[in-house]
Order: structure tokens, then C-alpha cells, then sequence
């Protein structure tokens, strides 16, 4: 199903940054957030429970990718924080995604759900250039996505992280209800930074995605909650 609220990339130093751009949003306001590797490894587990007990929803995005064991272990530490959803890397392998599925259930406390889980196909700041030549996958961008969200269905994962612009062929090939979480959204008229395949939020929605995730034009922008209701208007098709 579609989430409805765009998640907020909280690629912030600190916790005070993170207070200091809340304090923009309306206090009632339940936002989906990500806590990615920036935030993650200056404040630790402690963020998560802290924006948890804030009344939001937390994708924990720490892309692991390492040999099975090691991240089924650390799966099991990530099932206790309490997160929504949380991701590897698909270039990990079979095992290594089945492993972390795994850890998630084992590690869930009882009574509690447990947290979605998603794999990186190929980065939104890559392109079909560099997966041929500094990856030597000949085949090229858009086979290699669809390679990787198929292996990620079939080790049993809820979905994938991809663009925009594979989201429907993805689910063509895997099914409906496969989540496909795209960052890269950019408004036609945001700057595009280091990111290479970007969509509106509005062309995102028409080709699929299930959650789009959206950092600076939002972190950055003078007043975040008019960006941030800018963007999920357009996504939910409000203003159009
Ligand atoms: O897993 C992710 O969230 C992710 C995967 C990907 O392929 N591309 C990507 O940009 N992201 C994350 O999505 C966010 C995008 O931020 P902005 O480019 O500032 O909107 C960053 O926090 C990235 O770490």
C-alpha cells in the first residue's frame, strides 16, 4: 500500500539539528523519518528511540552488506529498536538477505511487528555509465535492477530501493504489493545535487512507488513544512 507521507531523509549532524529543523513541523504532525549512517553513527541506537517516543515512524537506513552471519546478528540487535522498516544492500547476495530476514524475525520482541525490509538494488546516484564500466556489469542499469528485485523477492525480502523510473517494470516483474521505496524525488524545480535518476514526486506516484524518500529539498529549504507539504501534496496528487 502507498504511504501517503513522504519520508524525510534526516540527514542531519546531530540531534539538536534535528530538533532545530522539527521545530518547524507542527508538534501533532506523525512524520515518517529515515535515520541514515550521517545521523546513526553520531548519536547511536538512542535517535531512533527518541524520534519513536516523538510519535514518528523511523526508516532505519543503514544499507548492511556484509558475509550472512554478521548481518544476521546485527538484524537481530536492529529488530529491538522498534523501527518500521530497515534495509541491506541486494549486491550481498541470497543468503546474506535471507540471513538478515531471519535476524529480524528472531530478534523482534514478541508482541511487536516485525520491521519491513528492503534491499538496495543499484543507488539513485549511479548510472547505466558507471554500472558498466566501474561495476563490469555489461548487461547495464535497468537488467541489473530488475536482477536484483527479483533475487530480493525471491529471498523472501518485502521490497526494494530503486528509482523511480524502474518502479514499474519491478513490479511488473515481481508483484503489485512488492514495496518499492525511491528516493531521488526532486520537484521540477530543486537542485538535482549528486543524484543521477530523479523523478517528481507526481511521476513517481504514476509509475508506482510505494514511498518516496526526500532529504535536501526539505532539510535545505527555508521553510521545511511549506517544501515538505509541497511535495506530499504532489505526491498525493492534490495540486495536479
Ligand atoms: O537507501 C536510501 O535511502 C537511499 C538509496 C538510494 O539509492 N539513494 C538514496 O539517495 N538514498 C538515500 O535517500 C536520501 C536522499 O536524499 P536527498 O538526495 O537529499 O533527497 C539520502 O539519505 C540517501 O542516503
Amino acid at each position: 500500500m502507498r504511504e501517503e507521507r513522504p519520508v524525510i531523509a534526516l540527514d542531519l549532524p546531530s540531534k539538536e539539528a534535528i530538533e532545530a529543523f522539527l521545530a518547524h513541523f507542527p508538534s501533532e504532525e506523525s512524520l515518517y523519518v529515515k535515520v541514515g549512517m550521517e545521523i546513526f553513527y553520531q548519536e547511536g541506537p538512542s535517535i531512533v528511540s527518541w524520534l519513536i517516543s516523538e510519535g514518528h515512524d523511523v526508516f532505519l537506513d543503514l544499507k548492511l552488506h556484509d558475509i550472512p552471519n554478521t548481518v544476521y546478528s546485527a538484524m537481530k540487535g536492529i529488530a529491538k529498536l522498534g523501527v518500521s522498516l530497515t534495509n541491506v544492500h541486494a549486491a550481498g547476495g541470497k543468503e546474506m538477505m535471507e540471513m538478515a530476514y531471519k535476524g529480524l524475525q528472531e530478534g523482534t520482541p514478541k508482541g511487536q511487528s516485525v520491521p519491513k525490509l528492503i534491499a538496495v538494488t543499484q543507488l539513485t546516484s549511479t548510472s547505466d555509465e558507471q554500472v558498466k564500466q566501474e561495476q563490469l556489469i555489461s548487461v547495464g542499469l535497468n537488467e541489473s535492477v530488475r536482477h536484483y528485485a527479483v533475487l530480493t523477492q525471491a529471498s523472501g525480502l518485502d521490497g526494494v530501493v530503486c528509482s523511480a523510473h524502474e518502479a514499474k517494470d519491478i513490479k511488473q516483474h515481481t508483484s503489485d504489493d512488492f514495496v518499492c521505496l525511491t528516493p531521488g524525488i526532486r520537484l521540477a524545480s530543486n537542485d538535482v545535487g549528486d543524484q543521477k535518476r530523479v523523478m517528481t514526486p507526481s511521476k513517481a506516484r504514476e509509475n508506482g512507488s510505494t514511498f518516496i524518500v526526500v532529504g535536501r529539498p526539505i532539510t535545505k529549504a527555508e521553510n521545511p513544512y511549506t517544501a515538505y507539504l509541497n511535495i506530499k501534496n504532489e505526491w498525493n496528487g492534490e495540486n495536479h
